[in-house]
């Protein structure tokens, strides 16, 4: 060996040992610590060195090896006939040369492919004698397989029986065991429901089920198989592939139905370009397209390497998951003052696209996948999905990482962070002041039924803040003829029209004030009861959790966001700021005689069928600030029932009961 070999023996030897191991963690423990993408490309960098420096090859190579060894807790069994793995191709020009190769080696024109999705599970051998189910074995290393008869009975789409009047003696059907895609989704919440950990994809859920020791476990887990092809036969096949499938489609077997006859390299091509479009809409993952030569009376002249038979390639398709690391976990805050974590990743290339940030979704997630920063983590992007951290990897966490925290303080305007209610997000308190919230706030606050300053529409708020002019509601007040004049769509009309509105706001209700300020879980309804409850700003503000509970309807839920609201000192400075700018309410008194004046002061109403241009809320929430009262029953003292299409017996009661009924445009006219 020369000099300048030393580097590609060291570097093959180094690559052999990682892919043993990552063939282990793989197909042993059904735990992969790099993703199928970042394997491949090990694989055919050690394939090249194999074929650049032939002295280098070894009979124990992975390059020449299917699988890994079994797992010894496992009963050995060996396979009829060998369960090979698959030529990959990585490029159309691979398929080219494989297709051109083959047209050679057979002297024909063109050749008849069957391309058939390549389902990303683990493949099984099951055999039959005399139509009865004897056998069920995992791949294996190709020789010798886990013997898994037990677990294979538990799964539905594997047929105990062939039900044919004369099955072989002897035959060997294979296939590939999934869990479907909702099922995994299913199954995933219920592991985490009972706090165990959940599956990275449904590869590793469905290896993972099938290779257990306890077959009333794989019994619960939802696998499928879906066949491919066949072993050992005792009985002669039909000719063509093709003939294969229908046959086992005969015997109960599933055949994908995305399995179709191509011609030439054009016709696989096609078929993938096809399979990609309709990717997002399998309900079971795949990772390539697999070619077969139909004819199967060519295969055994066709041979194989010690891998894998030459007369079928896998086409590898874009990849969508791939590993890398987290830089930084990042709590953005959105319009709504929920706060997102964000994970800031070292970028990393997913399916043709850079990835750099993926959502963590909430707090509890985190904690569920404790994901940490500096952690190797799996990500996954698919269709035009947001890229989704998928799971950590554990075994190269590096030492020294803490679990991540929420932090307290909103990280936009420092405010307090809370979780109200047991819903799963975190929300910034400064709602009234925070930059993050500060379009969505301003939206609400100027809106009809809040402080009603009719033309200030998106738009304008959007370039009012983008130029600094705006930051908070309090800066409205203080706008002038020259902040607007020349702003899009903003004329001398339009501009003079604008202050006036703006101008008349400052005239409101406490009520109104209140529910401009747009406090999480503060709707227009409770608002109202708080303003006449209180009396006073003050004193709502002074209020703490007991005083806020004694509020009837208000609950412990809209007590602690009240309570936190005012709290934060900047929306009290907002709040000031509003004041000083001239926003003003009625005393107290003539407050509550205007809130008892409403149009629909102390009418019932009961809500019946089906409302078009309403929801039930919507509709009760529309009678309530008018201050009328919505009951479940109909009785003699009910004066208004609302019936919209298909109402029942409510609608019959009133009748009965001589109960005015207003069908949907009456109701409408009513509110309006
Ligand atoms: N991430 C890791 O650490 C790691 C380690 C080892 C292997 N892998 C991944 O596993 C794969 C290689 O494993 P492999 O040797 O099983 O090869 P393979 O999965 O690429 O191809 C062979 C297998 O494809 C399956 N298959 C699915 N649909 C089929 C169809 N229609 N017809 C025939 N076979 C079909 C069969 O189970 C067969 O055994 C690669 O994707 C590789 O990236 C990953
Ligand atoms: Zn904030």
């Amino acid at each position: 060996m020369s000099g300048s070999d030393v580097a590609p023996a060291e570097r093959a030897a180094a690559l052999r040992e990682q892919l043993e191991q990552h063939n282990y963690r793989y197909y042993v423990l059904d735990d992969p610590a790099i993703s199928d993408g970042e394997y491949d490309r090990l694989l055919a960098e050690l394939v090249d060195i194999e074929h650049r420096y032939p002295d280098l090859r070894t009979d124990d190579s992975p390059t020449r090896r299917v699988g890994s060894t079994p797992l010894a807790a496992f009963r050995e069994r060996a396979h009829g006939e060998p369960m090979l793995s698959l030529a990959n191709a990585f490029s159309d020009a691979d398929l080219g040369d494989f297709d051109r190769r083959l047209r050679e080696t057979l002297g024909v024109a063109e050749i008849e492919y069957m391309a058939e999705p390549k389902l990303d599970g683990l493949s099984v051998n099951l055999l039959y004698e005399d139509g009865q189910l004897t056998a069920a074995a995992t791949r294996g290393d190709g020789r010798v397989g886990e013997e898994i008869t037990a677990n294979a009975r538990t799964i539905r789409s594997v047929p105990l029986r062939l039900p044919c009047a004369d099955p072989p003696a002897r035959i060997e059907v294979r296939g590939e065991v999934v869990i479907r895609r909702q099922d995994f989704e299913r199954l995933n919440e219920r592991r985490l429901a009972r706090a165990e950990r959940p599956f990275a994809n449904p590869r590793n859920a469905a290896a993972g089920s099938l290779r257990q020791l306890d077959s009333r476990v794989t019994a619960g887990r939802p696998l499928t198989l879906f066949v491919f092809g066949t072993g050992e036969s005792s009985a002669p096949l039909p000719a063509t592939h093709e003939g294969v499938l229908e046959t086992l489609g005969q015997w109960g077997f599933r055949v994908n139905d995305q399995v179709t006859r191509v011609s030439g390299a054009e016709g696989c091509l096609a078929y993938r370009e096809r399979l990609i479009e309709a990717r997002d809409g399998l309900d079971y993952e795949i990772d390539g397209v697999v070619y077969k030569v139909n004819d199967r009376q060519v295969w055994e002249r066709l041979g194989a390497t010690a891998r894998a038979p030459r007369w079928a390639l896998a086409h590898k398709l874009p990849a969508r998951e791939a590993t890398t690391r987290v830089n930084a976990i990042v709590p953005s805050v959105g319009r709504t003052g929920v706060i997102t974590p964000v994970a800031a990743l070292e970028p990393v290339e997913v399916g043709g696209v850079t990835v750099t940030r993926a959502t963590l979704h909430n707090l509890d997630e985190v904690r569920r996948k404790d994901v940490r920063e500096a952690d190797a983590v799996m990500v996954r992007r698919a269709g035009d999905v947001i890229p989704e951290v998928v799971s950590v990897i554990e075994s190269r966490r590096p030492a020294e990482t803490r679990p991540w925290q929420m932090p307290t303080a909103c990280p936009v305007c420092g405010s307090d962070v809370a979780r109200i209610d047991d819903a799963a997000a975190h929300r910034c308190m400064g709602g009234l002041y925070c930059p993050a919230q500060r379009m969505g706030a301003l939206m609400h606050f100027v809106s009809r039924r809040a402080m009603d300053i009719d033309g200030l529409g998106e738009k304008l708020i959007e370039q009012l803040v983008s130029r600094e002019r705006v930051h908070t509601a309090a800066d409205l007040y203080a706008l002038t003829r020259s902040d607007l004049l020349g702003l899009e769509r903003m004329g001398e009309r339009s501009t003079t029209n604008l202050l006036n509105a703006i101008d008349a706001s400052r005239d409101t209700t406490l009520a109104r004030f209140l529910y401009a300020l747009g406090i999480d879980q503060v709707g227009e309804v409770t608002a109202r009861t708080l303003a006449e409850h209180f009396g006073s700003l003050e004193a709502l503000m002074a209020a703490d959790e007991p005083g806020l509970t004694a509020v009837p309807d208000v609950g412990p839920v809209v007590a602690e966001s009240v309570r936190r609201f005012f709290a934060q000192a900047h929306n009290r400075e907002v709040i000031d700021a509003l004041i000083a700018a001239g926003v003003s309410w009625p005393d107290p008194q003539s407050d509550a005689s205007a809130a008892r004046s409403l149009p629909l002061d102390g009418k019932t109403f009961v809500l019946t069928g089906t409302l078009s241009a309403y929801t039930r809320d919507e509709a009760k929430a529309r009678i309530e600030a008018l201050g009328g009262k919505v009951t479940a029953s109909v009785s003699g003292r009910t004066d208004y029932v609302v019936a919209g299409a298909d109402a029942g017996s409510k609608r019959d009661r009133a009748e009965k009961l001589g109960v005015t009924l207003l069908d949907e445009s009456a109701f409408a006219a009513l509110v309006a």
